[in-house]
């Protein structure tokens, strides 16, 4: 289908008045560009460690939305619409340019074009499957997880995400109760059920997390009492920590990047069973001697194994 894009150049200081007035006069979906840098928050829900270099920031920004020329939205007068809130917002702010070039593109679908890269696929006797994909004849015998992310973070694709699935294999027992921090799609602790888990809590910053988590469970047949979510920092958070409870946990697993693994390992601890497990990823191999550290820091633990795909580690430790 075509779609018509129209792409107003602004200021960044404009960007949010300008998408709120978008999303006011009924425009959905925006696409912001410029070239402010992500701040640290954004990096950690993004799952990014290195940033690539970016030419400086001068103020100036993008805002493209999308328009169908066939849907019952009569694009000229949208237009107007839009010229007027620029008019209303000029008393406010700078809008910089403000121009807009109209183009024509064929698919405005950036948040589903991901799902024709997820296909079915193994890691080792466990079958990930998208819920839409139907499961192949030759893995009708695998372990099966059912996995939608939404815009939650794990299609179980990313190294990281299988470094933690091999090593919940190796430690989940059965009716175990077990931390997934970070949980993102809920994969990992959907894994740990499915391998015989009694229950999960998973906390993650992204509320997204939690509509993902529940849908996943329905997906892969589980009672939804089973897994529940929290959305919250546990490093710091004392009702996170509260409600994640103190001494209980067989299992813990957090696939986060290394800069939070450092300050988490602190806080695990008080939450998990005497000769417990916890098993970490997210942890780029630059990184890996600075989590090692802090590991060897912590008097909690003793390191149990350290495990590798590609250019991710992982790394187990044991509460002694
Ligand atoms: C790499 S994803 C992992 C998702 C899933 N567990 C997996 O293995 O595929 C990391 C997740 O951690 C979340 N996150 C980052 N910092 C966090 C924190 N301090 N506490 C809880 N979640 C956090 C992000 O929002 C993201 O969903």
């Amino acid at each position: 289908m075509k779609w018509k894009k129209f792409t107003l150049t602004t200021t960044t200081e404009a960007v949010d008045l300008v998408s709120s007035m978008f999303d006011e006069i009924g425009i959905e979906g925006i696409e912001i560009e410029d070239n402010i840098p992500l701040t640290e928050a954004e990096t950690k829900g993004m799952f990014i460690d290195i940033l690539p270099e970016l030419p400086p920031d001068e103020g100036v920004a993008r805002v493209s939305f999308y328009l169908d020329p066939d849907s019952d939205t009569n694009i000229e007068e949208m237009l107007i619409k839009v010229e007027e809130g620029l008019d209303e917002l000029s008393m406010f702010t700078d809008l910089g340019a403000r121009t807009i070039e109209t183009s024509e593109t064929e698919d405005k679908d950036w948040i589903n074009n991901w799902k024709q890269y997820f296909k079915p696929f193994t890691v080792d006797d466990i079958l990930i499957k998208p819920t839409w994909e139907e499961i192949p004849e030759e893995h009708k015998e695998k372990l099966l997880i059912e996995i939608d992310p939404g815009t939650a973070f794990g299609t179980g694709q990313h190294e990281t995400t299988q470094l933690c699935i091999r090593q919940l294999k190796k430690y989940v027992k059965p009716g175990d109760l077990v931390l997934d921090v970070g949980t993102g799609s809920g994969i990992l602790g959907i894994t740990a059920l499915k391998l015989g888990a009694g229950e999960v809590f998973g906390t993650d910053l992204d509320e997204n997390a939690i509509t993902a988590v529940m849908e996943n469970m329905e997906s892969n047949h589980i009672d939804p009492e089973k897994f529940k979510v929290l959305k919250g920092n546990i490093i710091d958070d004392k009702e996170v920590k509260e409600a994640a409870g103190f001494e209980k946990y067989d299992v813990v697993v957090a696939n986060i990047l290394a800069d939070v693994i450092i300050p988490l390992q602190k806080e695990i601890p008080v939450h998990m069973k005497k000769g417990t497990v916890f098993i970490t990823s997210g942890i780029i191999n630059m990184k890996e001697e600075a989590v090692k550290q802090a590991f060897a820091a912590n008097d909690a633990f003793e390191l149990v194994e350290i495990t590798y795909q590609g250019e991710w580690v992982s790394v187990t430790v044991r509460k002694k």
